[in-house]
């Protein structure tokens, strides 16, 4: 593990408004990470892939998601908060990425682009371009290939493009990365399977400040065990008003 916390500078800053107005970011003056995988996770809104994107920032990548010689500009690509945070690292390392599904697109339009006088670039994305992938593909070539020693990967919402059996490969690159990588994960997720990893800790955006939480006490996992185990029921309950 290299990142060891986040601490936020909020000298002279305005908390009425984005990001400082956030309630986990207004709240927390720092963030520790004690493994090598932390899962961010939180309501819509919570502030999490504020946080990822402002660690993505002091690390040097493209904040509009990549890795840091991944220059290329998009409309969203400045942090606020990036320049109101400092890291923490022992020992510093530089390599890595920032997965984004929301701009996944304009990365791969962008590797387009750089494959005109670099015919080899697609090498390290499986050999096509990613805009002949389906998303789900694409990721994975992005994990398998791209993906390699000693960094530090920052994903958003990697769940977004991949099945469940994707979602438990994902898992299983996770841990050869981090055991035969010494590779750091911070992830923002939704997904119940990705939060499953063992040996994670798991980082909860409802509370202020933002605080650990066990797996099994996230309404990720409480929510989807209770509607698998009790579809009929949950359903019943929630379409009341319509039988009514
Ligand atoms: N550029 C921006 N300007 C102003 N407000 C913003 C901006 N980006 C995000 N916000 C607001 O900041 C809050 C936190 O957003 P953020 O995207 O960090 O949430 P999140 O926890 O990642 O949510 P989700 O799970 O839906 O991805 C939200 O209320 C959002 O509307």
């Amino acid at each position: 593990m290299s990142l060891r916390s986040v601490t936020i500078i909020k000298d002279k800053v305005n908390d009425r408004s984005y990001p400082f107005s956030i309630p986990s970011i207004k709240g927390s003056n720092s963030i520790t990470f004690t493994s090598e995988v932390t899962f961010f996770v939180g309501e819509n809104g919570s502030g999490k892939s504020t946080l990822l994107e402002a660690i993505a920032y002091q690390c040097g990548f493209n904040t509009a998601g990549g890795g840091r010689n991944n220059m290329y500009e998009i409309k969203s690509s400045n942090s606020t908060l990036g320049e109101h945070i400092r890291l923490s690292w022992l020992p510093k390392i530089n390599q890595g990425f920032f997965l984004r599904a929301e701009s996944f697109f304009h990365f791969a339009s962008y590797l387009d682009q750089l494959s005109v006088d670099s015919p080899d670039i697609f090498r390290s994305y499986g050999g096509k371009s990613l805009h002949e992938q389906s998303h789900g593909e694409a990721f994975f070539s992005l994990f398998n290939n791209r993906f390699g020693q000693k960094g530090i990967y920052l994903l958003d919402e990697p769940e977004a493009a991949l099945s469940p059996a994707r979602q438990l490969a994902l898992l299983r690159i996770i841990r050869q990365l981090v055991k035969e990588g010494n590779s750091q994960f911070i992830i923002a997720t939704h997904s119940p399977i990705l939060l499953g990893y063992p040996e994670s800790k798991i980082l909860n955006f409802d509370t202020t400040p933002v605080s650990e939480i066990e797996y099994e006490d996230t309404d990720h996992y409480q929510i989807m065990k209770g509607f698998l185990n009790r579809r009929d029921l949950y359903l019943k309950e929630l379409f009341k008003e319509d039988t009514e």
